[in-house]
């Protein structure tokens, strides 16, 4: 069934596993994650991002995610991603979002705070959960001043206050990870003893974790093998999330690592067979790669296999 994420978190927090929320935008794509989840007995987040709205229209998608939750009867959670505004929280809500995030985190504390306080009364309204973000998504360099850190990550103190005044059911939070393949310059590192803190004083409430995504070196190689470039690209390690799972991280979401594995699989169907031109023969593998990568993620990584 279509579900909120509260229940989900709830146990997500108490077994210390986290959720995955991939991100959606054809049919292929929600296919390879359903069945993966289907597969592994997982509870999923299926997330929409504004570039997916405009890329597949928002109605095909919903109805691909209503078709999605039809066809598996997993617990299946139809989350807005990164939403920019209240109209288009509110927009989604109306439409059978089951959550939203409102991302009001490069406006001011204060302003951050307001915004994200309408949303959560008319999502609390409806029944819809809401995610707010506090901090800027951005891994910054080792020798960065602390004064500079502090000024990017989530600030443990006003992430309780934020908490406490908006009433929102999950926060995401900026600890050193950011969007894309391009995560790190130096050394992949988490500020892991922010998180720890934010979730000493924040206890029992799930933490969300952007830009997720480990970059698997075998997908970058496979895509540059065939004639893609995308050099010097690094996520975070894997261990990294597992660890972060354990310290109140009950969302992880994954987009690059999908794309990683679907381009991969196509270059590599189209260079196998120059004279192919039917777009099943390689969408149905790109279908397939995205459907071990997100079983990878589920058992080796989240750890919200047999949760249902
Ligand atoms: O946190 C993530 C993904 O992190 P990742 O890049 O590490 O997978 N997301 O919220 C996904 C953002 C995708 O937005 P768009 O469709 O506009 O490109
Ligand atoms: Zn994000």
């Amino acid at each position: 069934p279509l579900v909120t994420s509260k229940e989900l978190f709830t146990k997500a927090y108490a077994n210390k596993y986290a959720v995955g929320a991939f991100n959606v935008n054809n049919m292929e794509i929600i296919q390879g994650i359903v069945s993966a989840a289907k597969t592994e007995n997982a509870p999923l987040i299926l997330q929409v991002s504004a570039g997916a709205r405009k890329y597949a229209s928002p109605i095909y998608l919903r109805k691909l995610v209503e078709a999605a939750v039809e066809d598996s009867n997993l617990p299946i959670v139809l989350h807005l991603d990164h939403g920019e505004s209240f109209d288009i929280c509110k927009q989604c809500i109306d439409d059978g979002f089951t959550s939203v995030m409102i991302d009001a985190s490069h406006h001011s504390f204060e302003e951050n705070i307001s915004i994200t306080k309408k949303v959560v009364e008319y999502a609390h309204s409806k029944g819809v959960v809401v995610e707010a973000e506090l901090g800027r998504l951005a891994g910054v360099e080792d020798d960065v001043q602390v004064s500079e850190k502090d000024a990017i990550y989530t600030n443990p103190e006003q992430a309780a206050e934020f908490v406490q005044k908006t009433g929102v059911d999950s926060l995401a939070i900026a600890i050193g990870t950011s969007h894309g393949a391009y995560k790190f310059k130096g050394e992949p590192n988490l500020d892991f003893e922010r998180l720890q803190e934010i979730a000493k004083l924040l206890p029992n409430f799930p933490l969300v974790l952007h830009g997720a995504s480990t970059v698997l070196p075998e997908f970058l190689e496979l895509c540059n093998q065939y004639g893609g470039d995308i050099p010097g690209a690094q996520g975070v390690p894997e261990e990294m999330i597992r660890k972060a799972t354990q310290f109140g991280v009950c969302k992880v979401n994954i987009d690059t690592d999908l794309r990683l594995a679907m381009t991969a699989a196509v270059r590599k169907e189209l260079f196998a067979d120059p004279k192919n031109f039917d777009p099943r023969k390689y969408l149905a593998p790109a279908r397939t790669a995205i459907e071990e990568m997100v079983r990878h993620k589920i058992v080796n990584v989240l750890g919200s296999d047999n949760r249902i």
